[in-house]
């Protein structure tokens, strides 16, 4: 059996301030929700899958609209086929044939039948469909003989049966997926408004950092945040509106921040706010009154949260697990309310084996779930784990109180 992990020796105190995970998320969402909101856009339907609706849209017109046949056959009148029902034969003249077509169509003469195709207006007079396999060829190649008769309304589709015009077709908030889309189009709307989608700018930070694809020298890493982010971002119904690295010098990173505010509704940065001696981003926002502070989770303890050119700045920490749970807990909560997307589900289950936590902090534990409503940790609590992090598809959650769990305990995760 093995053991379990020890707890993380990341310092988690010192001199900056400190804050519970749940005052963070309230700072976070309290700045973000003070960025300036942005218009509604219209974009047209072929732009709109995943879009979420500004506000409800009322139907212009009925559905369906107009009375049409839900079967290729005859449009009759029932009176004039419900003798068929106790077994006479039932031969009607067919005045003509109507197609699911552009174009006006003649009322149908008592005692006869109109041949019909699925879609086709209803002749007015008819009041039911005979489909046609309830007929057959009649003696003169003029009529039809109905061998089983259909009552009052019998595959007529009524004009506005579906939706009336003027009603509610869609509710404000809805996130458009294709019946939604069809819905629209249906009803003749080509084109529709929509909540903006936040503009998220990703800066990376380090000296250290290379771009994946390229042969990292001595002392270089990949840049596993910026791709990762800009994925967590575009998962979290925004768009990355700006993807920059920039290495531990102030000056370029102050470039790339005025850059990024421009066309930028939050700015999320990474790395550089710790108690190294090249902190990029602590030493360009902390004296422009950057909150530089620590939170009491592990990872993703050193947190730091700025306005720059009056455009939210969030600031995760540079170890990639430390990113990527910082982003989920502080950022995508907001930004998927604001996208109309459901928050990450939370769930309980029951630990495979027993295991330690940091006490006084939330620890955040890589684990995987298993069969039986069970989970299992994966690796240990490491905040470089990158691969571990991928291999995992649940997030425990041990409360700041809890240091130690059993097998057999139960547990709340969040589904990544
Ligand atoms: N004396 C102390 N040292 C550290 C503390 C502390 O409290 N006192 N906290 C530790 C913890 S916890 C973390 S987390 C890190 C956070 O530091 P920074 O946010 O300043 O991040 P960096 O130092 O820039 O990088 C940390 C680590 O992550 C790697 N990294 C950074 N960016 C990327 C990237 N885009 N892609 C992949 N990997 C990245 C970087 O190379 C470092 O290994 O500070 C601890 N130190
Ligand atoms: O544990 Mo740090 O908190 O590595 O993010």
């Amino acid at each position: 059996m093995s053991q379990p992990p020890a707890p993380a020796e990341h310092p988690v105190d010192g001199p900056s301030p400190r804050r519970s995970v749940e005052e963070h998320r309230r700072a976070v969402a309290a700045l973000l929700a003070s960025a300036p909101a942005s218009p509604a856009e219209t974009v047209p339907l072929s732009a709109a899958l995943g879009r979420v609706t500004a506000v409800a849209i009322a139907s212009p017109v009925d559905l369906p609209l107009f009375r049409n046949s839900q079967m290729d056959g005859y449009a009759v009148r029932a009176a004039d086929v419900a003798a068929a029902r106790a077994g006479a034969v039932v031969e009607l003249p067919v005045v003509g044939v109507i197609a699911a077509a552009a174009g006006e169509v003649a009322p149908l003469p008592p005692g006869t039948a109109a041949r019909i195709m699925t879609g086709a207006p209803v002749p007015a007079g008819a009041d039911a469909i005979v489909p046609v396999e309830d007929t057959a060829a009649g003696a003169d190649p003029t009529t039809v003989v109905v061998r089983r008769a259909r009552g009052v309304g019998e595959y007529v589709r009524e004009r506005g049966d579906d939706l009336r015009a003027g009603t509610e077709l869609l509710a404000a908030g809805i996130r458009l997926s294709s019946r939604h889309i069809a819905a629209l189009a249906a009803a003749g709307i080509g084109q529709v408004a929509v909540r903006p989608r936040a503009r998220v700018a990703v800066i990376t930070t380090g000296a250290e950092l290379v771009a994946p694809g390229t042969a990292p020298g001595p002392g270089q890493v990949h840049d596993a945040n910026g791709p990762a982010l800009a994925a967590a971002v575009t998962e979290a119904g925004a768009i990355v509106s700006v993807q920059s690295r920039v290495s531990d010098d102030p000056e370029a990173l102050r470039e790339v921040l005025d850059a990024a505010a421009a066309v930028s509704d939050v700015i999320l940065t990474c790395g550089g706010i710790s108690k190294g001696d090249f902190e990029v981003v602590r030493a360009v926002l902390e004296p422009l009154g950057a909150w530089v502070g620590s939170v009491a989770m592990q990872p993703g303890g050193p947190q730091a949260t700025a306005v720059h050119r009056g455009v939210p700045v969030v600031c995760a920490p540079g170890n990639p697990v430390s990113a990527q749970l910082s982003f989920e807990l502080f950022v995508a909560p907001p930004l998927r309310e604001a996208a109309g997307l459901p928050a990450a589900a939370r769930e309980r289950r029951t630990l495979t084996r027993e295991l330690r936590s940091l006490p006084g902090v939330v620890q955040l534990l890589r684990a995987r779930a298993v069969d039986g409503g069970r989970i299992e940790p994966v690796a240990g609590p490491g905040s470089h784990l990158v691969a571990a992090m991928a291999r995992a598809d649940r997030i425990i959650e041990v409360p700041a109180e809890i240091d130690r769990l059993d097998a057999g305990d139960e547990v709340r995760a969040w589904v990544l």
